[in-house]
C-alpha cells in the first residue's frame, strides 16, 4: 500500500516528459520471474504477413485527452492494443475460457465468437472452454467446448450462448476452478460490476502467483462505463430504440392531444435516453437520471406538457428508467443479486400522475399511450398508490425496454465488438493481464481494471451533448424548482 492506501499492485505508473503518463497494465512477468516467449504465430500468417507494421510497437500508447493546450502536459496515456512480435503463450499449451454475466447487450455472442475464432486462427488455440450463466457457473456448472464450428453463426442471434447471471461472485472458488481445469486465459465480458468481479479474481490469481492471463470485455448497453469511447451493442440499443420512439409518436399525432410516453434502459445512465432522442428528432422531451425533473408549477412539466400541446396538438416523452425515482415513492430500496437498486417504475407513474393532472384540471382532454410496461396485475385498478405497494418482479419480465438489449447486434456493432475481442486475445497472448480492451478517441487500448471500476460514466449535464438535446427538443431545464415542487407520490 502507499501513503494513501492505494494498492500499488493496481496503479503501474511510467512518467514522462512534458506531464506524459502512462496507466500501464499489469503483465504475468510483473510477478512471475523468467517466463520464456515465442515468436508470435501472426508472423508466419498469410493474411497479415504481408502488412506492413502489422505489430504494435511495445512504446505505442494513446491519448486519454486528444483536445490540449500549448503548453498543457501531455497527461494520461493507455497502452495501445495489438498483436506483439512476442507472446508469452506456446498455442499448444493455452485452455482458455469465456465467461458473460450481467444484463444482455447486443454483440455478446460476436464477442465469444471471436474470442474463439482469435485465438484459433491467428494463434492455433484449439481449447477453449465456455462458462455457463455468469461467475456462479465457475463453480456450479460444467463448462462447454467451444469450437469454430460451434459458435460460426451465433453473432446472428441476440442474448449470449453462454447464459448470463447476476450475484454468484465467490472469488476463491472461482479461482480454484480455473486452477483445477488449469486455466491459463480467461475472458470475462460484462458490465461494471463484472469487471469488478474481473479485478478480483486477477488479484487473487497473482497472490497465487499462477501464469493466467485475465482480460476483460467491457459490456453495457447503458454507456456507463468511463474512460472508453463507447461500450459495444449501445449503437444497436439506440437504433432499436428508435422504433419504440416512431410508435409513441405514431400514437400521439394520431389523436387529439395525444402523448406518447417512452421508458428507455438506463438505470443509473442516461446514455441511451439522450441519443435516441437526438437521433429522433420527434422527442418533446427527455428525461433521465443526471438531470432532476419536477412536475407541478412554473417550468415544471405539466406546465411544459400544457404548452407542447397546445403548440403542436401532440408530444412524445422519452424517460430513463433510473430518472425521477426520488419522486416515485418512498419506499424500502431494494437490490437485485448484485447489489444493484431495484428500480420503481417512472413511466407508469408519470403515466397516471400526468392523466391525474389533466382530468383534474379539466382544461384539457388529453390521450396518453405509454410505450414501456404492459400491467398484468390482477386487480389492478388505476390508482398508482395501490400500484407502487406492489414490488413487481413481473413489471420487469413483462417489459418491453427489453426489446432493445435482446436483439442481435447491428453491423458497425458487430465489427466493434470483433475488434474488441481480437484486442483481447492479442493482449493475454502478449501476457498482459488485469486489463480490458477498450476504445479510446478512436484507438483501441488496454486499460487497467482500476480505471474503470472506479466510477461510473454518466450524463454530464452541464456539458455540449446535454445542451445540444435541450435545444433539440426546447424542454424546461427543471434548473429551478418552485418551493414544493419535488412533489413525490402523495
Ligand atoms: N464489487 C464487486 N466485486 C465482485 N464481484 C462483483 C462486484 N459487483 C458485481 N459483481 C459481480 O459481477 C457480476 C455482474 O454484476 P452486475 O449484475 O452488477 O452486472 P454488470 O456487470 O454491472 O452488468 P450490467 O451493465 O448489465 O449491470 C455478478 O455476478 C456480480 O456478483
Ligand atoms: O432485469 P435485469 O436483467 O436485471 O436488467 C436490468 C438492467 O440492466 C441494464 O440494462 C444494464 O445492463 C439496466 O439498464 C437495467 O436496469
Ligand atoms: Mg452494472
Amino acid at each position: 500500500m502507499d501513503s494513501n492506501g492505494v494498492d500499488e499492485q493496481e496503479m503501474k505508473l511510467v512518467q514522462g516528459a512534458a506531464g506524459y503518463v502512462l496507466e500501464d497494465v499489469p503483465h504475468l512477468s510483473d510477478y512471475i520471474l523468467d517466463l520464456p516467449t515465442y515468436p508470435n504465430p501472426l508472423q508466419s500468417n498469410p493474411a497479415y504477413s504481408v502488412v506492413r507494421q502489422y505489430f504494435v510497437d511495445e512504446d505505442d500508447t494513446v491519448p486519454q485527452k486528444i483536445v490540449v493546450h500549448k503548453d498543457s502536459p501531455r497527461g494520461t496515456h493507455f497502452r495501445r492494443a495489438g498483436p506483439r512480435q512476442k507472446v508469452y503463450f506456446k498455442p499448444a499449451d493455452v485452455r482458455a475460457c469465456i465467461v458473460t454475466c450481467g444484463g444482455l447487450c447486443p454483440g455478446l455472442n460476436t464477442v465469444i465468437r471471436e474470442i474463439v475464432c482469435g485465438l484459433h486462427y491467428m494463434y492455433g488455440v484449439t481449447e477453449v472452454l465456455g462458462v455457463n450463466c455468469g461467475f456462479s457457473g465457475f463453480y456450479s456448472k460444467n463448462t462447454v467446448t467451444l469450437t469454430p464450428k460451434d459458435v460460426s453463426d451465433i453473432h446472428k442471434r441476440g442474448g449470449t450462448m453462454l447464459g448470463t447471471s447476476r450475484g454468484g461472485h465467490d472469488t476463491s472458488k472461482i479461482v480454484d476452478n480455473i486452477q483445477d481445469r488449469e486455466i491459463n486465459q480467461v475472458y470475462i465480458i460484462g458490465g461494471d460490476g463484472t469487471q469488478k468481479g474481473a479485478s478480483a479474481i486477477y488479484k487473487e490469481i497473482r497472490r497465487r502467483g499462477l501464469k493466467v492471463a485475465v482480460a476483460g470485455i467491457p459490456k453495457t448497453i447503458d454507456n456507463d462505463i468511463p474512460v472508453i469511447d463507447k461500450s459495444f451493442g449501445f449503437d444497436t440499443a439506440v437504433e432499436e430504440a428508435q422504433r419504440a420512439i416512431n410508435a409513441a409518436h405514431v400514437e400521439a399525432t394520431s389523436v387529439e392531444n395525444g402523448i406518447g410516453l417512452v421508458k428507455l434502459m438506463g438505470r443509473y445512465s442516461g446514455f441511451i435516453a439522450m441519443y435516441a432522442t437526438l437521433a429522433s428528432r420527434d422527442v418533446d422531451c427527455c428525461l433521465i437520471p443526471e438531470s432532476p425533473f419536477y412536475l407541478e408549477g412554473k417550468g415544471g412539466l405539466y406546465e411544459f406538457i400544457a404548452k407542447r400541446l397546445r403548440e403542436n396538438g401532440h408530444m412524445v416523452i422519452v424517460v430513463a428508467e433510473g430518472a425521477g425515482q426520488d419522486l416515485v415513492a418512498e419506499s424500502i430500496e431494494q437490490q437485485d443479486a448484485s447489489g444493484n437498486k431495484l428500480l420503481k417504475d417512472v413511466g407508469l407513474w408519470m403515466s397516471l400522475k400526468i392523466k391525474e393532472h389533466f382530468a383534474k384540471q379539466r382544461k384539457m382532454d388529453i390521450t396518453l399511450k405509454y410505450i414501456g410496461t404492459f400491467c398484468p396485475l390482477p386487480n389492478f385498478n388505476s390508482s398508482y398508490l395501490r400500484f407502487l405497494k406492489y414490488e413487481c418482479d413481473w413489471v420487469h419480465v413483462s417489459d418491453p425496454t427489453y426489446m432493445i438489449r435482446a436483439i442481435p447486434a447491428n453491423a458497425s456493432d458487430n465489427v466493434y465488438s470483433t475488434l474488441l475481442a481480437q484486442s483481447a486475445v492479442h493482449g493475454a497472448m502478449a501476457g498482459y493481464t488485469g486489463f480490458i480492451s477498450g476504445l479510446v478517441n478512436g484507438r483501441h487500448t488496454y486499460i487497467p481494471f482500476n480505471r474503470i471500476t472506479e466510477k461510473q460514466n454518466k450524463v454530464v449535464i452541464t456539458d455540449r451533448m446535454w445542451a445540444r438535446m435541450l435545444s433539440s427538443t426546447n424542454q424546461p431545464s427543471f434548473m429551478n424548482p418552485p418551493n414544493g415542487a419535488t412533489e413525490g407520490a402523495n
